[in-house]
């Protein structure tokens, strides 16, 4: 009797290989989790798919079969974007704070925001009024919010903090920042509806984390009630305490993905 040892060869072994990187680059593409349920919903299909074969359920192969072929059109429609920007990008070298070409220079202009969003966040902190940063990572986020005001500037903590004042005409909602500029403002996001968040926490948290469970950004929050700065992302909130904290969780959270993963 053959062994099945023997009978695994290279081409297996590069097969399962080609299989795994396909499975782990859809997980990174669709980490946003309403994403990785539907994965989960197509794994599941695909499971009941090659068991009604093996069984012999005509019937039922089919009929999974169906509805496993309209999930991936399903899938595509909805992350037609991100499909198109995940080819477009494929292999280059993208961070998410700055197009600079080499490293050196990304690590500086990645630092110089990060920087600048500190100071606004401790800032707005220190001054309660509150603040909703949005910022891209490798998926665009404008699919699931409602656009508000185009403003295309230059990230500095003056401008971020005075878009966030109470007098200022875009105050209300949340900016939107990709690729290190500062895209829009007066941004309204989608609510969490996860019925476990804590009941302390009011609309604009709600909103960070709302827009983090759809889509794979980061979203920092400054309340206005206690001036505590968080930083949401998958759907978590994770709170800092003061500057230095929060420039580690943002130099983690906002590496260029493929260092960190
Ligand atoms: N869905 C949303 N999208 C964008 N911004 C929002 C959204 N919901 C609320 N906000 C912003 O949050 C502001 C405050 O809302 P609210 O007082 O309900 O939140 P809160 O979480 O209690 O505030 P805080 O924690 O800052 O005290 C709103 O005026 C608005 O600017």
């Amino acid at each position: 009797m053959t062994e099945p040892l023997q009978i695994f060869g290279w081409r297996d072994a590069i097969d399962i290989a080609i299989v795994a990187w396909i499975i782990y680059r859809l997980i990174i593409m669709l980490r946003g989790r309403v994403a990785y349920r539907l994965l989960l919903v197509l794994a599941f299909l695909a499971a009941l798919y090659s068991l009604s074969r093996l069984a012999g359920f005509e019937a039922f192969h089919w009929i999974v079969g169906s509805l496993f072929s309209s999930l991936i059109l399903i899938l595509v429609i909805l992350f037609q974007h991100d499909i198109r920007r995940a080819l477009m990008t494929h292999g280059k070298h993208r961070h998410p704070l700055t197009e600079d070409r080499d490293e050196q220079g990304e690590r500086d202009h990645a630092s110089l925001i990060i920087g600048e969003l500190i100071a606004a966040a401790t800032s707005l902190s220190s001054r309660r009024i509150g603040a909703l940063i949005v910022i891209e990572r490798e998926m665009g986020v404008m699919s699931h919010v409602e656009t508000g005001t185009e403003v295309d500037a230059k990230i500095t903590s003056e401008i971020l903090t005075s878009i966030f004042l109470p007098y200022s005409p875009i105050h209300d909602g949340a900016v939107v920042i990709r690729r290190g500029k500062l895209m829009r403002a007066g941004c309204f996001l989608p609510l969490s509806q996860d019925p476990t968040i804590n009941k302390n926490l009011g609309t604009r948290h709600r909103a960070a984390l709302g827009l983090t469970e759809l889509v794979d950004c980061v979203v920092l929050v400054v309340s206005e009630e206690t001036g505590t700065i968080s930083v949401t992302v998958g759907g978590r909130i994770l709170p800092v305490s003061d500057a230095v904290s929060l420039r580690k969780v943002l130099k983690k959270l906002l590496e260029p993905r493929w260092l960190t993963e």
